[in-house]
């Protein structure tokens, strides 16, 4: 069994649908199972609605809808240009079952709304891609996500229960006829809500089923050659990394180089199943291999993070930054959903480098302030570099101020104010 991944920028048109096919016809060898995310920039587009839904504006949550409907007909009716037309009944089933949803006045938590709503755009996508298949000859079972990956009820950031996964993930595989098509980023509660995995976690839900199923390999279809050295949409001269081990690709994704959703990496290296990252732009290239060799990356790697906010607590009472009052800190982290980046600590100062997400930060430092005197510094840019030297330090230092630096054996990162 081998999985493939296809992310929204693969299938944002009919033209990306009509190429997944492609690539499902000249690329996959025996069983495959194919994961693919929601269309385009569809999951932005259903957070507006939400939003919308969430503040009883019902009107306003009907009309971003409207949007995103309209997007997905305008590729059913691209697609529907052949004979037989493919069946695309299910869509029509799925935007019901919303718009009824979207009719009531749903009482739970904005997380779970969330949940609810977002997770109908990679319901739509599968039931497009499996209805194009199959239309094609290329026979195709559509698996619904919900009925196979279980997890816990924290919305928006659903942990998978790995026994009951697996259970239900190898019994569809074993009646399952053809090739097997189902969404990535959603699962379910034990009591039957949809829950999500993380924005962005496709990548992480063919990491899961490839674990369930013990496949052979994960092939993840991007819209670059590879891994790169750096994301190309900031760095001009960028190196293909053609073999990666799983503890560069996982410290890669863990600091940020969004190529691959950091959850990814895990269980495919307690497998020992390959990754692959290829471009399905040109599906024929090898792309990038990431398995458990001797391969170590002997060129400088670089992660760009924007929008950084380096905040510092000092205790009221000047104590030392010891195990009790770092404790409180972690715990003020972690109930507010805020991952941090990257921390240093002197003897009565704990500063850490956090996204400055404005749903979430400004409630913690409210939060913070009851146990710590804070001063912060916004608008910086966080800048990571694995197996760095001086030369590479520089090089991105031009015309920034740094504020913090912090090194290990391979990787150095640097807070950076843009002086420009
Ligand atoms: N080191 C890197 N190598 C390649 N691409 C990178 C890297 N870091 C960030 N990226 C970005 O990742 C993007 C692909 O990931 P993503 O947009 O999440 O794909 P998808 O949503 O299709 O799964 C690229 O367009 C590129 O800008
Ligand atoms: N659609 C979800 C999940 C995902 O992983 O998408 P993509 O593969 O397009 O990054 C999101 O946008 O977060």
């Amino acid at each position: 069994m081998n999985v493939y991944k296809f992310g929204g920028a693969s299938v944002k048109n009919a033209d990306g649908v009509r190429n997944l096919a492609k690539i499902v016809q000249t690329q996959a060898n025996g069983d495959l199972l194919i994961v693919v995310s929601a269309m385009g920039k569809t999951t932005n587009a259903l957070e507006e609605v939400t939003r919308a839904c969430h503040q009883q504006q019902p009107a306003e949550a009907y009309s971003r809808w409207q949007t995103v409907r309209q997007y997905h007909e305008a590729i059913m009716n691209e697609l529907s240009d052949q004979s037989p037309v493919p069946a695309f009944a299910p869509v029509f089933a799925t935007f019901s079952q919303l718009e009824r949803y979207l009719q009531q006045t749903p009482d739970e938590s904005y997380d779970c709304v969330y949940d609810q709503i977002v997770s109908v755009g990679e319901i739509i996508s599968t039931q497009i891609v499996a209805a194009y298949l199959n239309s094609t000859g290329i026979r195709a079972h559509w698996a619904d996500a919900r009925q196979l990956v279980r997890t816990d009820n924290t919305f928006r950031e659903g942990k998978v229960d790995w026994d009951v996964t697996c259970r239900q993930i190898q019994q569809m595989a074993q009646s399952a006829d053809g090739i097997i098509v189902t969404q990535g980023f959603i699962g379910q509660t034990p009591d039957g809500y949809t829950t999500t995995l993380g924005r962005e976690g496709s990548d992480y839900t063919a990491a899961i089923f490839a674990f369930c199923l013990n496949a052979d390999s994960v092939t993840i279809w991007k819209d670059v050659p590879g891994v790169l050295n750096a994301d190309p949409k900031w760095f001009d001269e960028t190196v293909l990394l053609e073999r990666l081990t799983y503890q560069d690709a996982i410290e890669l994704a863990y600091y940020g180089a969004t190529v691959i959703h950091p959850k990814t990496i895990k269980p495919l290296q307690n497998k020992d199943i390959a990754l692959y990252v290829r471009s399905f732009l040109q599906p024929q290239q090898p792309g990038t291999e990431i398995c458990n060799n001797e391969h170590h990356l002997d060129i400088p790697s670089f992660i760009f993070k924007i929008n950084q906010i380096l905040i510092s607590l000092h205790p009221y009472d000047f104590s030392f930054i010891a195990e009790d009052n770092l404790s409180r800190i972690f715990g003020r982290f972690a109930e507010a959903g805020v991952k941090i980046n990257l921390m240093q600590n002197t003897a009565i100062s704990f500063s850490v480098v956090v996204d400055n997400n404005p749903d979430k930060i400004p409630a913690l430092l409210e939060r913070l302030k009851q146990d710590f005197r804070i001063t912060y510094n916004d608008g910086l840019e966080l800048i990571t570099i694995r197996y760095y030297n001086q030369r590479t330090i520089d090089r991105v230092c031009i015309n920034k101020k740094l504020l913090l630096e912090q090194k290990s054996r391979y990787t150095v990162q640097l807070v950076v104010k843009d002086l420009g």
